[in-house]
């Protein structure tokens, strides 16, 4: 299966895409009524696929993020599969290609997850980065990315759109510092509360390769964009606030300030306490949540938020994103159907675009993920219908 793909079979001509054909993604991300809510997946491409792990077999993780004809072809497996359910393709990379173009080596480890084998420990390992080096550049140092983007959406034919994604500046941080995965942050806490100006410096330039790069993925073909803070929960509301929020802003101002009119998406992972400031003190269209945050009352804190923030700019300029448990797709069909559901009623009949409250796992059984994305389909369709009745 994996040896079919040509993988000189590629086109990186940027300056004409196929028409886009199913559009609802983009238009709930702008905050327009919907006749059903968007859906896709985070992680929808990945290991609990078959096809997924059959390319895997011959190829090292890394690998199909750099050639654009696999990237393609996996990030087109879950739109394959499910037909029709899927409303939005996301590019098959990682988060963890920024701190390999600054120069960190990063290995992808069966069953382990990533490893740096040679993190960085003290702020004198600032100048092994390669960002402020003469010559550097995001472009070249990401141009498989891009083509990757480039590649895919010309294979997606309009389908849907695709969406580009970058890790935020304090999640990127942690890998620099912890080298990998950790259970308590504890080396990258120490640059926050012993080593304060090094890590807002590393912050600051991990932010500016982060909005670059997003810019370079629009002008590659990127229709919309979503920035990963995954270990915002680690962090105190006071921290987040020191070390997260200005640093996600400042993506969305420098890709806002080049593209205004591309969706933008923040998930901030575990950052509950700060619902009211990522939608009032930045400039992302939609703020997706966990399963640990009450849909009904992140809506109702955020349109709060946002109508003290910004008198006259509606009731709701702010779309939420998510958030079902995904353990629950663990669980019997009809456990999955009835938490479907509710999650849909618990959004409401617009400023939704349904998802998982975090990634898909590799122990999901793909069908039950067809139990999700069909009960979003008929749940969210119907809740309109009951409005409009
Ligand atoms: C923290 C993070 C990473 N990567 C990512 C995040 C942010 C989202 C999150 O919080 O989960 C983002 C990511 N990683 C991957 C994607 C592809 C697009 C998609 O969502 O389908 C995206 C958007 C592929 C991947 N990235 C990775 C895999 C599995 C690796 C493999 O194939 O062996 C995939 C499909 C590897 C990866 N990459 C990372 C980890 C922790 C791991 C190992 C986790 C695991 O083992 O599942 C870092």
């Amino acid at each position: 299966m994996a040896s079919s793909i040509d993988l000189s079979a590629v086109n990186f001509d940027t300056t004409t895409f196929p028409a886009l054909k199913n559009d609802l993604y983009l238009r709930a991300a702008r905050g327009e009524e919907t006749e059903r809510a968007p859906v896709w997946c985070m992680r929808q491409a990945g290991r609990y696929l078959p096809e997924f792990r059959a390319i895997r077999v011959e190829n090292e993780f890394f690998r199909v993020c750099r050639a654009p004809a696999l990237a393609t072809e996996v990030t087109l497996q879950p739109l394959r599969r499910y037909a029709g359910l899927l409303d939005a393709a996301i590019i098959f990379s990682d988060i963890l290609v920024i701190p390999q173009a600054m120069g960190l080596e990063v290995q992808m480890v069966a069953g382990k997850g990533p490893h740096f084998p040679d993190p960085l420990r003290t702020p004198d390992d600032l100048q092994r980065l390669v960002d402020q080096s003469p010559g550097f550049s995001v472009d070249t140092e990401l141009d498989y990315v891009y083509k990757a983007l480039t590649n895919t959406r010309h294979a997606l034919d309009g389908q849907v759109p695709l969406l580009g994604f970058v890790g935020a500046p304090w999640t990127l941080m942690a890998y620099m510092i912890e080298g990998g995965g950790s259970k308590t942050l504890a080396l990258a806490k120490t640059w926050l509360f012993a080593h304060r100006a090094a890590a807002h410096e590393l912050l600051g330039r991990v932010a500016e390769v982060a909005a670059q790069f997003l810019v370079g993925q629009v002008r590659a073909g990127a229709q919309a964009l979503q920035v990963f803070e995954s270990w915002a929960g680690e962090l105190s509301p006071q921290d987040f606030a020191e070390f997260s929020l200005p640093y996600l802003a400042l993506i969305a101002e420098r890709v806002k300030a080049v593209y205004p009119e591309v969706p933008m998406t923040v998930f901030a992972k575990g950052a509950h306490y700060a619902l009211e400031l990522l939608a009032t003190e930045t400039l992302y269209d939609v703020v997706s949540l966990d399963w640990t945050v009450d849909p009904r009352i992140a809506r109702a804190r955020v349109d709060a938020a946002v109508a003290a923030a910004r008198p006259g700019a509606g009731p709701r300029s702010v779309v939420l994103q998510g958030n079902l448990d995904p353990t629950i797709l663990l669980g019997d069909e009809e456990t999955i159907r009835e938490r479907t559901a509710e999650m849909c009623r618990s959004f409401g009949h617009s400023g939704h675009i349904a998802n998982l409250g975090h990634g898909m796992m590799p122990s999901h059984d793909p069908e039950r993920l067809r139990v999700f994305l069909e009960t979003v389909h008929s749940s969210s369709a119907e809740l309109r219908c009951q409005v409009a009745k």
